[in-house]
């Protein structure tokens, strides 16, 4: 054998070689080609960003290092540096383009138009919770589920729900018995009110029939927007790739399990009944609590029509009053359970992404919009005495339910929850993906496609030019002769537009009924005041040191005690 034939073990290292070095002779090139066309195809979206002002950044990193620190510190450092641009100001996070937007009429741009209702990319997050659920999808399936959905939100279904509003309300009364003089994180009870109250009314299942409370759906609830939250606010965070090993991507796993297997329950309890003939909420009415008068109202108030831009002829979905029998109107889940029996509109995991959104948006918003309101009644007391009056107006000292036509008469508690939303929007931001560029109004700018328009409704609220002493808590902000002159899009807790709130009606009515029933058994104190409050905005707005009050008990529940 020849001594010559290069065994296989001595040709490999120098093949390999070759190899490698072919491999990164064009490695460098196609690097610097790939950069070169993702400079060029982003020329535009510089060239554009250029012009709108913004605090200048580091190369690469852009502005990201401001987005650094805890919840309320970015907050803060956001809010405090809006003050320092105009009413269009960009950031770069690392290569992405993020511009904030406050003028109401460049906000109606974006939010009425029925192009620009992409979701922006951090709403991804949401995936492996909400999957492609009404808050994030996009496209025909967004706009074939708004249109299944949006009519089981209507106000002739939510008057059906008076009776278990009211009977949810008076529990609430009922365990708020053991925190009286004490200092209570008053957001606990409505978050765990709010997510039983849903259970009973747009899911229609007995709460008494699931064996976690609404209590732990709701913690899970929270502790996974912080992880959201987190992903938002922790650049490196964001790639799935880096995330899932991380012990952060474990603990989400556990809260979605935990999350999941209510929203399972709850879907193969509506099932059970629809196979036994049943339709409705089977959950039972105490009789005091039953109201026995659903007929319609002919007066409108904003609870009606929430709508605020009603008086300049502006309409939504959710306004318009088509020609579906009220016969026909159902509540949520059972319209998804008859919609999927013919299997064409939707399916069996498109109603769990249903379930599991409305569960969601349905409850931690207004456990949030709520606790801001007992806060405010706590700090403001003059406030507070108008609120009470009104209620004792109405109800004198019966114990009686309210009525859907008790809610019209609550004027006043509607101007409190108004400017409550005005100043604690509980969803603080509104973020959209912009598919093509879009003109401002407000100044010469346009907005490229590729971006990310963050809508920052906090700080909209708070525009001077709109609100004088906009830090002020003052409900006559909302006297019909205010309201009148002020721009549609100048108050917006809701969103606006195609793709608003869908739930907002529901939950004026049912703030209206479980704070009035609050408010008539108890007086609310406390001892922090507004400038004390440690704002978090991690996707829904809160308060990070808790919703802090006290109660006394009034009059009749005192003499009952
Ligand atoms: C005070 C209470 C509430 C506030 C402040 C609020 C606010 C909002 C806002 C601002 C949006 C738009 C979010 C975005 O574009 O990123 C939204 C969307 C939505 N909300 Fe609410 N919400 C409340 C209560 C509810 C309730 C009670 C439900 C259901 C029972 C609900 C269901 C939804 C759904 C499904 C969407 C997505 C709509 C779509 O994209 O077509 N919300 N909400």
């Amino acid at each position: 054998m020849s001594t010559t034939t290069a065994s296989p073990d001595l040709a490999a290292p120098s093949a390999l070689l070759s190899a490698s070095s072919v491999f990164y002779f064009l490695l460098i090139p196609a690097a610097i080609l790939w950069y070169a066309y993702w400079k060029i195809s982003r020329s535009h979206m510089l060239e554009l960003a250029n012009k709108i002002p913004g605090p200048p950044g580091l190369p690469i990193l852009g502005n990201a290092l401001q987005l650094l620190g805890s919840s309320p510190q970015i907050f803060k450092r956001v809010y405090e540096l809006s003050y320092d641009y105009g009413n269009t100001v960009k950031m770069w996070a690392g290569p992405k383009l993020i511009i904030f937007l406050i003028d109401p009429s460049d906000v109606e741009i974006i939010l009425s138009s029925h192009v620009h209702i992409d979701k922006a990319s951090e709403y991804r997050f949401f995936k492996p919770w909400l999957g492609d659920g009404l808050l994030i999808s996009t496209g025909q399936k967004w706009r074939a589920h708004r249109k299944l959905i949006a009519p089981t939100f209507h106000l002739n279904v939510l008057k059906s729900f008076i009776d278990l509003f009211n009977a949810n309300s008076r529990e609430v009364v009922q365990k708020l018995k053991k925190e009286v003089g004490k200092e209570f994180d008053c957001h606990d009870y409505m978050s765990e009110a709010t997510v039983e109250i849903l259970l009973e009314t747009a899911m229609g299942v007995s709460k008494k029939t699931q064996d976690q409370s609404g209590y732990d759906y709701a913690k899970a609830v929270m502790d996974m927007c912080d992880i959201l939250h987190l992903r938002h606010t922790k650049i490196w965070l964001r790639p799935d790739i880096i995330f899932n090993f991380t012990k952060y991507a474990k603990v989400q796993e556990g809260l979605i399990n935990v999350i999941h297997s209510l929203t399972r329950k709850v879907i193969k309890r509506k099932r059970a009944d629809f196979e036994k003939g049943i339709r409705g909420s089977t959950a039972e009415v105490p009789e005091e609590a039953k109201t026995n008068s659903v007929g319609s109202v002919a007066s409108k108030t904003v609870v009606e029509g929430l709508s605020y831009g009603q008086s300049v002829g502006l309409t939504d979905d959710l306004d318009v009053d088509d020609d579906i029998g009220e016969k026909k109107r159902m509540a949520f889940l059972d319209l998804m359970i008859e919609a999927s029996q013919n299997g064409v509109v939707i399916n069996d995991e498109e109603i769990k992404e249903q379930v599991d959104t409305i569960m969601f948006e349905g409850h931690d918003t207004t456990a949030a919009g709520s606790s801001f309101f007992l806060s405010m009644m706590g700090i403001h007391q003059d406030i507070q005495d108008k609120v009470i009056q009104e209620i004792d107006e109405i109800f004198g000292d019966s114990d009686r339910p309210a009525t859907f036509a008790d809610t019209l008469e609550m004027k006043y508690l509607e101007r409190c929850m108004m400017e409550t939303l005005r100043m604690y929007p509980p969803v603080p931001i509104i973020a959209r993906q912009l598919r093509q560029d879009v003109k401002l109004v407000s100044g010469d700018y346009t907005l490229p496609a590729g971006a990310t328009i963050v809508i920052g409704t906090f700080k909209i609220h708070r525009l001077p030019d709109i609100y004088p002493n906009p830090d002020k808590f003052d409900p006559d902000n909302f006297l019909p002769e205010r309201t009148a002159n002020r721009h549609y899009y100048s108050f917006i807790p809701f969103s606006a537009g195609p793709r608003s709130c869908v739930g907002r009606k529901y939950a004026m009515l049912k703030l209206k009924i479980l704070l009035s029933t609050i408010l008539r058994n108890y007086r609310v104190r406390s001892d922090i005041q507004e400038k004390d409050f440690q704002l978090q905005a991690d996707i829904i707005l809160k308060r990070a040191e808790g919703f802090k009050i006290k109660l006394e008990p009034r009059k009749r529940l005192a003499a009952a005690m």
